[in-house]
């Protein structure tokens, strides 16, 4: 167990994101496939955080849970949210061989095992499983839709609404493929407990879905506004890490 202070931050040996370089990544025939089981029946509510805009879900029994891949139990879906920029040439986190897409969606899991609740999990060395999705400009995102349509209601920080039925699956790639590296946080507390799945294959969704995304506030009502763009955090040092591929 390590406290905050063992867990190193921004000073540290495994911050996220990064820039994966394809060919730098290592073929691991030992990882499984990823086996992902959410009950869309879990999802609680979107809210506006001032940073991004977040569903929660229901992580109190094993509902939405992923194991697999290089997990050794599994791990409790506890939210969901996205990073994305003010134009489309910028705005994931992520980046493969230095190509950005225009958003990313963080997928976020506890380990139940290891921990009692997601903000101990936090704390926790590789308390936390986040499942990186690309985002990039192409086809209407019918599954997608569901989520913009409620964001009007979220415009501003600390805002709240209800969102009770939504299966975040529909938001995965078929295709299996992923990287997967040791990691952090992205934003404070920046800490180093988290185990990354960076899916290959993005997600298409279209011009109009990211434009509603970027007519979110950052501020809350009746402050000046400021829009709700360009919430990623710049690349950081790979350092002693090797980033290990699911495929040849
Ligand atoms: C208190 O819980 C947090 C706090 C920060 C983050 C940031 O780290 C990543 S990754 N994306 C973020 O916005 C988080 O995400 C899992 C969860
Ligand atoms: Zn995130």
């Amino acid at each position: 167990k390590k406290n905050n202070s063992e867990l190193s931050v921004s000073g540290g040996t495994r911050q996220s994101p990064i820039n994966i370089q394809w060919r730098d990544s290592v073929y691991d025939p030992h990882l499984k496939p990823l086996k992902i089981h959410y009950d869309p029946t879990t999802c609680l509510y979107i809210w506006n955080n001032g940073y991004s805009f977040q569903v929660e879900f229901d992580d109190s029994a094993d509902k939405s849970v992923i194991m697999g891949g290089p997990l050794e139990n599994h791990y409790r879906l506890k939210q969901f949210h996205f990073h994305w920029g003010a134009i489309n040439e910028w705005g994931s986190e992520h980046m493969v061989d230095s190509k950005v897409y225009p958003a990313e969606l963080h997928l976020v899991h506890w380990n139940p095992v290891t921990s009692t609740s997601f903000e101990e999990a936090i704390m926790e060395n590789n308390g936390l499983v986040v499942i990186g999705v690309f985002l990039k400009l192409g086809a209407h995102h019918a599954g997608l839709q569901k989520l913009v349509d409620a964001l009007p209601a979220v415009k501003h920080k600390d805002t709240i609404v209800e969102f009770d039925v939504f299966d975040p699956s529909c938001l995965m790639p078929s295709c299996p493929d992923y990287w997967t590296y040791d990691g952090s946080l992205t934003t404070p507390p920046l800490t180093e407990s988290v185990t990354w799945i960076i899916k290959k294959t993005p997600i298409e969704v279209d011009q109009n879905q990211l434009e509603e995304f970027r007519m979110l506030l950052f501020t809350s009502a009746g402050e000046e506004e400021k829009r709700m763009v360009d919430n990623f955090r710049p690349l950081q040092p790979l350092m002693n890490r090797t980033v290990r591929s699911s495929f040849r």
